[in-house]
Formats: C-alpha cells, sequence, structure tokens
C-alpha cells in the first residue's frame, strides 16, 4: 500500500513551481504512521546530506529532517541570534504553502557555546548558529504524522530524484538495526588536569571573582566501524524515555544526544523554562534512591547551584511577560541515570514575537555557564582545556510565526565515522568537592556511553 502517494506530490510540486511567485514553494500532506527514527535512517542512502531529529520530552512532537532546501548560518559573534532572527523573517516571505496549510515551514538547529571561542577541526561545520529548513519534514504532533516537501522554484528537478528514492523506501520501510560497532579505545584528558581547573574555579570563586561556574570534560571513544546516528537514536528512545532527543547531521558528522533540559519554549504569548541544576546519582534500590533524593533537596551547595539559576530565568521571563508562576522549592526529577533539583517557569503575556529572541536573553543560562555571566564565560575560557562546540549550547527550531521549543545540548556526543566525543559538565560554586563533581561528570555521560553500547565505569 502506498503510503503517500508519489505521482501526486511530485506532479503537485512541479505544477506550483511552474506557477509560484515566490522562490520557494511546500506541499504539505497527512502521511500514516511511520517510525521517525527509521525515517531518519533513510537520509543518507537517498542522498540528502544533511538530517535532523527532534523529540520534544514527551514525544508527543517529533520533527525529521532531510536535506536542506535553505539554510541560514552565522560565524557572527553577539549578533549572531539577531542576524538568525532576520534571516528567519525573510526566509518566511519567501515560501509559498501549499496542502494542509497548518504546517508553519520549520527551521531547525543550533548554535555554537561560546562564539567567541575559537573553532577547533572537530566542530567543523557546526558554526556560531545555523538553521535548516529541510527538503523533506516528517512532523508528528498528537499522534498525527504530515510529510512536507518544500523546494526552490527554479530547481524542482534537482531534489525529485531522492525524493522519489525516498518515497519508494518509506513504502517499505526496514526497522532500525540496533547493532553497533566495538569499542577499541576509550580516552578522556587527564582527569588531574580537570580537577585543577575546579581547584582554580573554587579559589576564584572564594575569593569572591564570581558565583558559579560549570566546567565540562570530554572523552574520546573510537570503534571498530561506523556508528549508525540511527541505532543510537533508537537506543536513546528507549533509555532515556522523558529527554528531548536530538541529532543534527552534516556530511556524515553527527551532533546527538538526549537531554532533560528545557532551555526555553514559546507558544504565543505564553512560554515556559525549566530550571535544573543541582544533581545526585540514583539510587540501587528504591530506599537508597529515595534517600539520595531527600539529600539532594536538603543540600545546601546544590541549593545555592540551583538558585542562581531560578533567580536568573525568573529575571529573564518577569522582563519579557506579564506574568510568571514558578513553584517556592525545587522539585525532583528523577531520569534514569541521574536526579536533578528542577523548578519548572511558565510566563503568560510574553511580548517578544519570537522564540528566538528569548533563546538570545536566556543563552547561557547560570545552568550551563555560570554567574555572572561574563565573568563565568571568561573562567570557561581560562580554565576548560575543551571546544565545546555546540554541546551546552541551545539547540531546537522555530516556525513561521516565531512559535518554537529549544533544548540546551547536554548529555550529548559527536560522532564522526567511527569515533564519537562525548562531553558533560557540572556547576562548580564554593563549596564544591572536586572529585564529587568529577563523578558527576561520570554519571552524566553515562546515557550517551550506553546508547552506544558502552559500559559506564562509574
Ligand atoms: C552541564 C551539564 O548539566 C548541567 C549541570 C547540572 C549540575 O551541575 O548539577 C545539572 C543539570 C545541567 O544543567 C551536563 O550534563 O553536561
Ligand atoms: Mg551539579
Amino acid at each position: 500500500m502506498a503510503i503517500v502517494s508519489q505521482h501526486k506530490i511530485q506532479q503537485q510540486l512541479h505544477e506550483l513551481a511552474a506557477n509560484a511567485a515566490r522562490p520557494f514553494v511546500s506541499w504539505t500532506e497527512p502521511l500514516e504512521d511511520i517510525d521517525p527514527v527509521s525515517f531518519f535512517m533513510q537520509g543518507p542512502s537517498c542522498g540528502f546530506r544533511e538530517r535532523f531529529f527532534w523529540s520534544d520530552r514527551s514525544g508527543s512532537t517529533i520533527f525529521v529532517g532531510l536535506g536542506s532546501a535553505y539554510t541560514i548560518e552565522t560565524e557572527e559573534t553577539d549578533g549572531r541570534f539577531h542576524y538568525v532572527e532576520q534571516q528567519r523573517q525573510r526566509w518566511v516571505e519567501q515560501i509559498e504553502r501549499h496542502g494542509e496549510a497548518d504546517m508553519p515551514p520549520l527551521l531547525f538547529g543550533g548554535f555554537a557555546f561560546d562564539p567567541h571561542q575559537p573553532r577547533t577541526s572537530v566542530w567543523r561545520g557546526f558554526p556560531a548558529g545555523k538553521l535548516i529548513a529541510p527538503t523533506v519534514l516528517l512532523s508528528v504532533k498528537n499522534g498525527r504524522t504530515l510529510l512536507t516537501v518544500t523546494l526552490p522554484t527554479d530547481g524542482v528537478e534537482r531534489d525529485m530524484e531522492r525524493i522519489g528514492r525516498l518515497f519508494r523506501r518509506i513504502e517499505e520501510l526496514q526497522p532500525v538495526s540496533a547493532t553497533l560497532p566495538a569499542l577499541v579505545s576509550d580516552e578522556e584528558e587527564e582527569k588531574e588536569r580537570w580537577l585543577a581547573a575546579v581547584r582554580q574555579a573554587i579559589a576564584s570563586i572564594r575569593a569572591g571573582r564570581l558565583d558559579k561556574v560549570v566546567l565540562a570534560r570530554s572523552r574520546r571513544l573510537a570503534f571498530t566501524g561506523t556508528i549508525d546516528a540511527a541505532a543510537v537514536l533508537a537506543r536513546l528512545r528507549e533509555q532515556q524515555p522523558f529527554a528531548y532527543l536530538f541529532a543534527f547531521e552534516q556530511d556524515g558528522r553527527c551532533f546527538i544526544g538526549a537531554s532533560p533540559e528545557q532551555l526555553v519554549q514559546k507558544e504565543g504569548e505564553m512560554c515556559q523554562s525549566v530550571c535544573l541544576a543541582g544533581s545526585v546519582r540514583r539510587g540501587s534500590s528504591p530506599g537508597e534512591d529515595e534517600q539520595l533524593g531527600a539529600w539532594l533537596q536538603a543540600d545546601s551547595k546544590n541549593r545555592e547551584e540551583h538558585q542562581f539559576v531560578v533567580h536568573m530565568i525568573r529575571r529573564v521571563f518577569s522582563s519579557v511577560c506579564e506574568t510568571v508562576e514558578m513553584p517556592t522549592a525545587p522539585q525532583l526529577l528523577k531520569l534514569p541515570h541521574i536526579q536533578h533539583l528542577c523548578t519548572p517557569v511558565v510566563g503568560r503575556g510574553c511580548q517578544e514575537p519570537s522564540v528566538l529572541r528569548l533563546v538570545e536573553m536566556m543563552h547561557p543560562t547560570p545552568a550551563l555557564g555560570g554567574t555572572p555571566r561574563e565573568r563565568a564565560m571568561e573562567a570557561i575560557r581560562s580554565l576548560e582545556p575543551l571546544d565545546r562546540g555546540w554541546y551546552a549550547a541551545p539547540i531546537g527550531w522555530v516556525d513561521a510565526d516565531g512559535n518554537g521549543e529549544w533544548a540546551v545540548a547536554i548529555r550529548s556526543g559527536l560522532l564522526d565515522v567511527d569515533k564519537a566525543m562525548l562531553f558533560a559538565g557540572c556547576g562548580i560554586v564554593a563549596h564544591s568537592d572536586p572529585t564529587s563533581e568529577y563523578e558527576e561528570t561520570n554519571v552524566k555521560m553515562a546515557p550517551m556511553l550506553s546508547s552506544l553500547g558502552v559500559m559506564s565505569n562509574d
């Protein structure tokens, strides 16, 4: 049974392109349910050089993009969010939408954590900001699946072959293979060096130069063969049920992860965020788990780490929303490997027209950078022997109306053929203990390790 009427879409696109008044046309039609990860898996073999995957924390909104009809890319530093927002508005004016009218054109992408930091070759192809409007978009919202094809009116033929191949594939979609290559090496940057950086950060904090800084470290893994991002996604989907699942791939290099942390969501005049900071591992029995959770909620070091985030997000939300609601004490968010202090935030009467403006104001929160912001960024630049690239930075989507949802790209890694680089960080405050912070980063790497079929060593 044909899931999409290939012939009909292709014919429609030809006709629309011939009569279009704008440089791009898109056609949207409903699709029978298909597995989004299997759809993602088809990208490279159908000839698409870019692909992305996004699933929100409830799994009720999923976007999968293949190919790029339109790319917004910038290496600007302070002006990058503004530039991307301007280009988004230009993009919206260039596209003519047909078919199911309720599917606004969507851009997906991410930003570098620190555009002032020189980029190393590891992050080649991941600039200060990059958003893609995909050639083919699969979207699942509240159980309804739609397929959107977007093409330049003067180059419809160019993509038709790839699209045709994809349509034939999705009629007989193969399940995602869960096979992963075996680990051959596992290197982390010197533990002593990282601990020394943490001690230095603690000293600066105690000397009153700053209040909090988040320091990260990385781990490089090498495997016997190519790591299939679709297989990793399939495993993350099983193992991390309440996380944002994301992947952004170009030319075979894929930034992928399962993040529990929302940066900001905007839907009309309502916006939401989550303050997430303060962590402890899960217990090995229900009793121990409860004890650890109670300890976390009462621990003054973790409460302080958390409170800096609450203050900052409340301040940003109060500056753009008429009302801001948040609980007075943090709740516990229990994830498979770790539990966090968590304060959800809801703002109403938001006057900002685009979620990208909110992303600009929020990034980096003290959960990923520190506080005061500039002092913390300077401390990261001088103490952290790492190019964070897109790690710990905003990743997400924005639509034609300026609505969208962004997560913080943590619990993540960069896949490059047979290599994977994993990242994790933690919030350092005056009463941090370097060894416990090191252990915390190990727990935070466990989800990615496990999705790669590597047992964690904590
Ligand atoms: C920086 C990371 O996580 C952040 C740091 C946390 C902490 O230090 O307690 C908790 C949640 C995240 O905001 C990471 O996972 O890499
Ligand atoms: Mg912490």
